[in-house]
Formats: structure tokens, C-alpha cells, sequence
């Protein structure tokens, strides 16, 4: 356990190191993208190869693009595990500076308590060395098919879960060189190194509209801003999909929200109104979730359910994990 926190407080000090607040907030959010596309690539029904957490994700392959970022060699955290930490695998050691870095930005519940998950966590997770086709089991960002397909129907998850995990994107930010999708998903830098439920919030209360990428024309996203604006935001179709039936063609998630001069707030597409989920649409289950993080006046619903989501996420796979007690 001694040695657990003394990984918190490394990976904390990397952070504090860096000047630049988009470089903490990129930093932060790409450890824990970094735990998540290893963990993506898990198919239950594939008995053969069913991947998961371990170590291994392709680096060169595009959906991969700015991991390499926090881990290589040279990188802080690659030199912290290996001149600190090489006893630990990459898949044991990734989750664990994951765990540090969301404690050390989750907010303080009424009892001063932050979103600690060190009860979630196992260990003995082995490395591979390759796991070549990996990212072919990983997300695009098309919509709530590749949701689906990856956490409800490879990885066995909930919406609940999915709905949780995609709460992450509240850290950090997208890129141009990168996925191509830029911006971030809260309002500004400072919301961006906090994890808290405010991706929730932004997603429910301002109007989207879709944004064709000039990265890649083929593939669109959604703003409240310019393009040309030096902050844009972003939502992925994947997170707008969660509320928001995006699949009968281009919409504004909220029509119904004007400036003070009348304009609508919508940049795009401001007349049509993208239609919700009806109670029969199973697609209803994520409008639910999303609502069940709202609920309430803290983080306390999204950290709960964050909490279970990311247990299951970073073991899925794995029969024969320790806790930290019997590493004593
Ligand atoms: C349908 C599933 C998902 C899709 C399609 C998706 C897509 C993306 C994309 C396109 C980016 C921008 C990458 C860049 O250009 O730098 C990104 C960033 C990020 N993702 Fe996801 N993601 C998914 C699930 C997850 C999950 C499960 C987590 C964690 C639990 C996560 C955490 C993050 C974080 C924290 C960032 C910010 C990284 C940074 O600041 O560089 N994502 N994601």
C-alpha cells in the first residue's frame, strides 16, 4: 500500500512540474486515455484473444495518435516507472498513475473526501509485447453504434458504465495533429483539470451544432464555437449521441437558446431540433444515466458509478488479479 500512494505522489509531482495549463490538463488526460485504449480493445466473445489491460496498445496505429506523448522513453512517467517502478507492469503501473491522477482532481465530497479508487484496484496484470489489430476493437467517433459495440457489446459493460467512463472526457482535450477533433469539452482550461460531472452539464445545456473538420472532411463533430476560434469546444458525436438522436441528420442539440440580441446560439443548423430518445428506443438507458449524474447537488452519482464502471473496465478479462494487501 506504502508503495501505491508513493506512486500518487510521483505522478502528482510530474504534473506540478509543468508549467503550461493545457500541458497539465493534456498530461492528465492522456494517462487516463492511455488506461482507457488499452482497456478498449477487450472483446469478451473473442475466447481466442480477448485483449484487455495489458500494457499493449499499438502505437503507430491512428487511433492511438498522442499517447506516445506521456509514455516513451524519455517521457517523465516512462522514467518515473522505470528508474522508481520496473518490478510493476506497464498495464498495473498505467492504472495506478491513472487512479492518482483523478484523486488528485476529483472534488472534495461534503465530507472532505476525494474520488479515491484504490478499492478498485488489483494487480498482476501481465504485459504483452504485442497486440498487433488492437485498434481495430477500438472506437471511432461516428456515433452510438461504436458505443455500443465497444463497451455494451465487446466489453459486456451497461450504459450505465459507458455513460460513466465517457464522463472522463471532462479532462483534457482533442487535437488537430492527433484524432483531428480540437477543442476541449468544458468551457475553459481550469474545468479541464478538474474531473467532476461537469461533462454532463456541458452537454445537456449548451447547443451543439455539427462541425465538419477541415483535419478530415469525411468526419464531423460538434461545437458551440468559431472554428477559428483560439478555444473551440467539442462534443463527439459519441458523447452528443448519449442525449441526442444524431442519426437522422445534421441538428442543433438546443434550438431553444438565444443571445440577448435574439441570434440563436446554435452556429449551425439552428431551425432543426435534434430529436431525443422515446422510452422504447434502448438508447434511452444512456439518457437515463446521464440524468442520474445530474441528479443530486454533488459529483456523488458519476464518482459511484465511475467507480464501478472503471473496476470492471481495467479487470474485464483478468482471473487471477491480487489485491494490494497480498503484495505485503
Ligand atoms: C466511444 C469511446 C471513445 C471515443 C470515440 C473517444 C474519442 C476520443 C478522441 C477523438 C479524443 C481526442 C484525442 C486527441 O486528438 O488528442 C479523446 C480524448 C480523450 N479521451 Fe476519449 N474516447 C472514448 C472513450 C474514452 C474513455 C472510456 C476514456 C476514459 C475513461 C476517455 C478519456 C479521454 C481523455 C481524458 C481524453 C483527453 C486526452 C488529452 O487531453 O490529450 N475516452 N477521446
Amino acid at each position: 500500500m506504502a508503495r501505491y500512494r508513493e506512486i500518487y505522489d510521483d505522478v502528482e509531482n510530474i504534473a506540478s512540474s509543468i508549467n503550461d495549463p493545457h500541458e497539465v490538463a493534456h498530461f492528465y488526460g492522456t494517462v487516463i486515455r492511455l488506461v482507457a485504449h488499452d482497456f478498449m480493445d477487450h472483446d469478451s466473445t473473442d475466447s481466442n484473444d480477448p485483449m484487455g489491460s495489458d500494457g499493449c496498445v499499438d502505437w503507430n496505429a491512428k487511433p492511438n495518435a498522442g499517447l506516445n506523448s506521456v509514455w516513451h522513453e524519455g517521457s517523465d512517467l516512462f522514467e518515473l516507472w522505470q528508474n522508481k517502478y520496473p518490478d510493476i507492469s506497464w498495464a498495473d503501473f498505467w492504472i495506478m498513475a491513472a487512479n492518482a491522477i483523478i484523486f488528485d482532481t476529483s472534488e472534495e465530497d461534503e465530507s472532505g473526501g476525494k474520488l479515491d479508487l484504490v478499492d478498485t484496484f488489483l494487480w498482476g496484470r501481465d504485459d504483452r509485447s504485442s497486440c498487433q489489430l488492437s485498434d481495430t476493437r477500438l472506437p471511432t467517433t461516428a456515433g452510438c453504434q461504436q458505443v455500443e459495440g465497444v463497451f455494451l457489446e465487446r466489453m459486456g459493460l451497461t450504459w450505465r458504465d459507458a455513460v460513466a467512463l465517457l464522463g472522463a472526457h471532462t479532462l483534457g482535450q482533442g487535437h488537430k495533429m492527433f484524432s483531428g477533433h480540437f477543442g476541449m469539452w468544458m468551457p475553459n482550461v481550469d474545468e479541464a483539470r478538474i474531473f467532476n460531472r461537469q461533462y454532463y452539464q456541458e452537454l445537456v445545456s449548451r447547443s451543439w451544432s455539427p462541425r465538419i473538420l477541415s483535419t478530415n472532411p469525411f468526419e464531423s463533430d460538434f461545437t458551440t464555437s468559431e472554428i477559428d476560434d483560439p478555444n473551440p469546444k467539442m462534443m463527439l458525436n459519441t458523447d452528443a449521441c448519449l442525449v441526442y438522436d444524431i442519426e437522422g441528420g445534421p441538428c442543433c442539440t438546443r434550438t431553444d437558446l438565444f443571445k440577448a440580441n435574439g441570434e440563436s446560439h446554435c452556429v449551425t443548423m439552428e431551425d432543426t431540433q435534434c430529436p431525443v430518445y422515446d422510452a422504447s428506443n434502448p438508447r434511452i438507458e444512456a439518457t437515463n444515466a446521464v440524468k442520474e449524474m445530474l441528479d443530486g447537488n454533488d459529483n456523488a452519482n458519476f464518482y459511484e458509478a465511475f467507480r464501478e464502471a472503471w473496476f470492471k473496465a481495467t479487470t474485464n478479462g483478468h482471473s487471477s488479479l491480487k489485491t494490494i494487501a497480498e503484495s505485503c
